[in-house]
């Protein structure tokens, strides 16, 4: 449905981008069937295709690419392995145009069909209205659907409203390994005429209604790792008679959060942004369906059981999540060896006023203090190999503004302003590094399933985000224009 302001500029627009469906549909069944898997070293050279596909789009709509090369990273092993390139990319220099700039990724998570999917995750397949694979909606979907809006303008022979720019990476999601020097280096120069940074790379709150997002959570990520010498031991040989380092972790990782998720490591919730009552209001009107949320998640059971507590616990008060435990026995069947080393992995996501280098403190204090309780003589290290400090933005920025227009014309309501539990480390790093407008537009649907099994975006959502990039290139054009011409009149008076 579009709203009775649609323009005759937009309906030609909408009509296109309908006209067309099947081969943005195609473009991103191209993109989806590349496993481009950043975390699994042995996959970097599909991540690089990934991104020279990426490039090779961008310059067909006339764009300048300029792949950068990172260098290389260590593994944990030792081993140097290069780092895919990021592309920066250009398109339009006008200077009465805004000039965007749109974030996003093109690597992703790991996936296997044995994993529990229903289809091959890297062939994307229509299932009543939704396109299943990995990276469909994050982030190759989001990343298609602003170049197809681009494309749009470009086949009807439109005039480009804005100036564009892109950073698009290949390491997302390995906390963007690289990013943060490239983007410091290119502050004075790639950056330097940006007036507003766009990334979509997130989801709605809920299945059917659009969402703005001006807030995400960063992310600080620990190893806790407990070693009693150089070999495995045999249980019956040994067990009984040795502190087992298992043993030592789980102490550690149980001491972390008690039941009610309440973090227990002592000064962690000192530095948090006390709430604002206008705050605790705007949760209350937000349309929030706990029951969707869950279906979503497929569990029974929330620890909160209000929409207001939910909220909070995801986007303003810091959460802890164990995610695994290396060196453990973990295949089907039975094992009677002791493991001589396991590293516990857990996150600690980082709110507002949290300072990265205090949290780490906190938490090497408090496992130091827990592991002297039990007397063992097995070597205990803690590190953070990862860490994001989260970001907030100014929801009057004109960027939303306009982006809460462009929602309204094609989507026919008005955005959810929502923040996001999880991190997009990029967010906080253009805003640091640059001081200028970053805004989060999501296109992807709560129940898209990032990260998960049976990951999708559904025909609608892509369509009509699609359709979105477009409006909001119009009204972010003319918003900007007249702001300009404004404050242009009021200097000559
Ligand atoms: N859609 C964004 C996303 O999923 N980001 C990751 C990034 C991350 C944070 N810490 C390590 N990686 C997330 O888990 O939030
Ligand atoms: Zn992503
Ligand atoms: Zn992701």
């Amino acid at each position: 449905m579009s709203s009775s302001s649609t323009s005759a500029l937009e309906i030609e627009i909408f009509q296109y981008t309908d006209a067309h469906q099947s081969d943005f549909i195609e473009n991103l069944k191209e993109w989806v069937a590349v496993e481009s898997n950043s975390v699994q070293p042995d996959l970097r050279k599909e991540v690089v295709r990934m991104m020279a596909l990426a490039a090779d789009r961008l310059a067909a709509l006339g764009a300048t690419v300029n792949l950068v090369n990172l260098g290389s990273h260590q593994l944990p092993d030792g081993q140097d392995l290069p780092l895919p390139p990021v592309i920066l990319g250009e398109l339009g220099k006008d200077p009465q145009n805004p000039t965007i700039c749109f974030y996003g990724h093109v690597d992703v998570q790991p996936a296997k069909k044995e994993d529990g999917w229903n289809t091959d995750p890297y062939t994307l397949t229509e299932i009543d209205g939704n396109l299943y694979g990995r990276g469909a909606t994050d982030n190759k979907g989001p990343v298609l659907a602003w170049i197809n809006a681009m494309e749009t303008f470009r086949a009807l022979k439109l005039a480009m409203p804005v100036n564009f720019r892109f950073v698009i990476e290949g390491m997302e999601e390995v906390g963007s390994l690289g990013l943060e020097n490239l983007l410091e280096e290119e502050n004075q120069c790639f950056f330097s005429d940006v007036d507003y940074f766009v990334i979509s790379d997130n989801l709605w709150l809920s299945n059917k209604k659009p969402a703005l997002t001006y807030g995400s959570r960063g992310n600080a990520c620990f190893f806790v790792e407990v070693e009693c010498g150089s070999k495995d031991l045999h249980s019956g040989t040994f067990g009984g008679i040795i502190h087992e380092p298992l043993m030592d972790l789980i102490t550690l990782l149980d001491s972390l959060v008690d039941p009610t998720g309440c973090i227990q490591i002592p000064g962690i919730y000192d530095s948090v942004a006390a709430l604002r009552e206008e705050e605790r209001k705007l949760y209350k009107s937000i349309e929030f369906d706990l029951e969707e949320h869950k279906n979503n998640s497929g569990v029974k059971k929330f620890i909160f059981g209000t929409n207001e507590e939910i909220l909070l616990h995801l986007w303003r008060y810091p959460s802890l999540s164990i995610h695994g435990i290396e060196g453990a026995f973990h295949e089907p069947g039975i094992k009677t060896v002791t493991p001589a080393k396991v590293i516990g992995k857990f996150s600690i996501r980082q709110v507002p006023h949290m300072d990265l280098l205090v949290v780490k403190q906190q938490v090497v204090e408090h496992l130091k203090a827990v592991f002297s309780k039990r007397n063992s003589p097995n070597k205990l290290k803690v590190s953070k190999p990862l860490g994001s400090k989260p970001w907030l933005a100014d929801v009057n920025d004109l960027s939303y503004k306009a982006a809460r227009r462009a929602i309204k014309t094609v989507f026919g309501e008005d955005p959810d302003f929502i923040r996001d539990g999880s991190t997009v480390p990029v967010a906080r790093m253009f805003q640091t590094i640059t001081q200028k407008s970053v805004m989060m537009l999501p296109i992807g649907a709560a129940d898209d399933g990032e990260h998960s099994q049976n990951e999708k975006i559904s025909r609608h959502n892509y369509i009509k985000g699609t359709k979105l990039f477009a409006a909001f290139f119009l009204e972010i054009s003319k918003l900007h224009r007249h702001l300009h011409e404004t404050s242009h009149t009021e200097t000559n008076n």
